[in-house]
């Protein structure tokens, strides 16, 4: 990991919040050995949402690690954080340096092909509090990713590399929408790991 390329990227949004593509901040070699140790060391789940009161399991599966058994509440489910991995711990140095903030938690995301995405949100759930810096770093098939304003509909897109970093921030989550869209094109997996900070343990 190269921490003395602090080279500031460009903010990716036009207005109304703050979003750094770092580029690939692990090398090919480092990434392949992070994404096969990630494959066999995390506890994947299937995801599951309650929306209208009907319960779905996504195909894409996901794993919540922290500082804290913390409870992460979307989607009407909750999630108790698993203790940090030897992996977890190395990658978190590397993206708390690279960002320069510091993180307590993490959501992982396991993208099997490109028939598996994750539709339009935004990350403003309480517990993270107002203008949390929220990490996303790619391992495996590079993924195009979206924003789209919250009012005006203006869409940004970028590609997310093998061991890039992605760093949202600021008014961001109130403003933008963001996407994985699902494509015909990828047919290999990608590992997502969006490093968050949990201020308050909130009951939705
Ligand atoms: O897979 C990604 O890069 C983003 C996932 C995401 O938006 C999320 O977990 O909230
Ligand atoms: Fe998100």
């Amino acid at each position: 990991m190269d921490l003395f390329n602090q080279d500031v990227s460009t903010n990716l949004l036009p207005y109304d919040g703050t979003v750094h593509y770092y580029g690939k901040i692990l090398n090919e070699q480092e990434a392949n050995y992070y994404f096969d140790r990630l494959m066999e060391s995390i506890e994947w789940r299937h995801d599951e949402a309650v929306i209208y009161g009907k319960h779905y399991t996504t195909k894409r599966k996901v794993a919540w690690y922290g500082d804290k058994p913390y409870e992460y509440t979307y989607s009407n489910t909750t999630k108790k954080a698993l203790a940090w991995t030897q992996e977890l711990k190395q990658l978190k140095t590397w993206v708390e340096e690279k960002a320069q903030t510091q993180f307590n938690s993490c959501l992982l995301n396991l993208y099997h092909d490109g028939s598996e995405g994750m539709a339009y949100h935004s990350d403003s759930e309480k517990s993270l509090g107002t203008n949390s810096v929220i990490t996303s770093l790619s391992l495996g098939a590079d993924r195009k990713f979206t924003f789209k304003h919250k009012s005006n509909k203006q869409t940004v897109s970028t590609i997310l590399e093998n061991g890039s970093l992605l760093v949202m921030r600021g008014t961001t989550q109130n403003h933008w929408l963001h996407r994985l869209p699902p494509t015909k094109k990828v047919t290999r997996p990608r590992i997502s790991l969006t490093f968050r900070t949990i201020v308050s343990e909130q009951i939705n």
